[in-house]
């Protein structure tokens, strides 16, 4: 099975520190695979790597089984490649509406010789009303209102929508529960398995092991720059991970 996003012998030196060292990764079609790992293990930077936020010194990044290079976030998000940072990227002054189409607005038809066309704020909201109510985000009633107004899981779920929305073939989740109680937690868990549910494979760094046993089929567990190896949920405990994670524990072998 060719993985959707596959990374061989990724390195990233920041000065003296090794943040990436020679780390192989695969995300197959279809899952979502979780990536977990202590503190300053090198998480961030590969999913930066991935998403074009940083560029590796080494090593190659294959999408579809295509080598790809990945100078910039835009150029990642032309592969189809979407991330979720913690931050969110929303403006909060700015509609529902408007957050989804941020940076690719709808414009209306240009009147003879104009130059600059009008956004089409009615095909946006209604195109924006349409992709939420497709993912279970019906609640969201008024797509017109500030992303100022919502909660910090109705935001994530934005976020995620927006995402998954415009034909994306990978979606990066960086500790999208984080911040969330348990209810708002939960929505969000669901979310993201609706959207896998549609074919969209997902990676999903987090630290919390409840939600990573819940939703993951596999979990690359990455340990001083690289990967140590993947696991099966099923096959193992969440004191398990963590015992291998922190060298506490011998893991499989790769
Ligand atoms: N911009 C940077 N400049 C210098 N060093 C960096 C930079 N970004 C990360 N590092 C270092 O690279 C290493 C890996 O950091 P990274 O943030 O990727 O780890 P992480 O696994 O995501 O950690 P955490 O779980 O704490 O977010 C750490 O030693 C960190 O201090």
């Amino acid at each position: 099975m060719t993985p959707v996003l596959a990374a061989k012998g990724l390195t990233k030196r920041y000065g003296r520190v090794t943040a990436l060292d020679r780390c192989d990764f695969d995300l197959r079609p279809g899952e979502i695979l979780a990536v977990i790992g202590d503190n300053g293990a090198g998480k961030s930077t590969l999913i930066k790597a991935l998403s074009g936020a940083v560029q590796p010194d080494g090593g190659e990044i294959h999408l579809n089984g295509e080598k790809v290079v990945i100078p910039t976030p835009l150029a990642a998000r032309g592969h189809g490649i979407e991330t979720v940072y913690q931050t969110l990227a929303m403006s909060p002054a700015l509609s529902i509406a408007d957050n989804m189409f941020m940076g690719r607005e709808l414009r209306k038809p240009g009147i003879m010789g104009k130059v600059f066309r009008k956004l089409d704020h009615a095909r946006m909201e209604r195109i924006a009303r349409d992709k939420l109510s497709d993912l279970g985000l019906a609640t969201i009633q008024n797509i017109s209102q500030a992303v100022e107004t919502l909660s910090g899981g109705q935001r994530q779920g934005v976020a995620v929508a927006r995402a998954a929305a415009f034909g994306s073939q990978v979606i990066i989740l960086d500790e999208p529960t984080a911040a969330l109680g348990v209810k708002e937690s939960r929505k969000v868990l669901e979310l993201i398995q609706d959207v896998r549910a549609r074919g969209i494979p997902i990676i999903l760094i987090s630290h919390n092991m409840p939600h990573v046993f819940e939703v993951a089929d596999r979990i690359h567990i990455h340990r001083l720059g690289r990967r140590l190896c993947v696991i099966d949920p099923k096959d193992y405990t969440m004191s398990d991970a963590v015992a291998f994670m922190t060298g506490a524990k011998e893991p499989p072998a790769a």
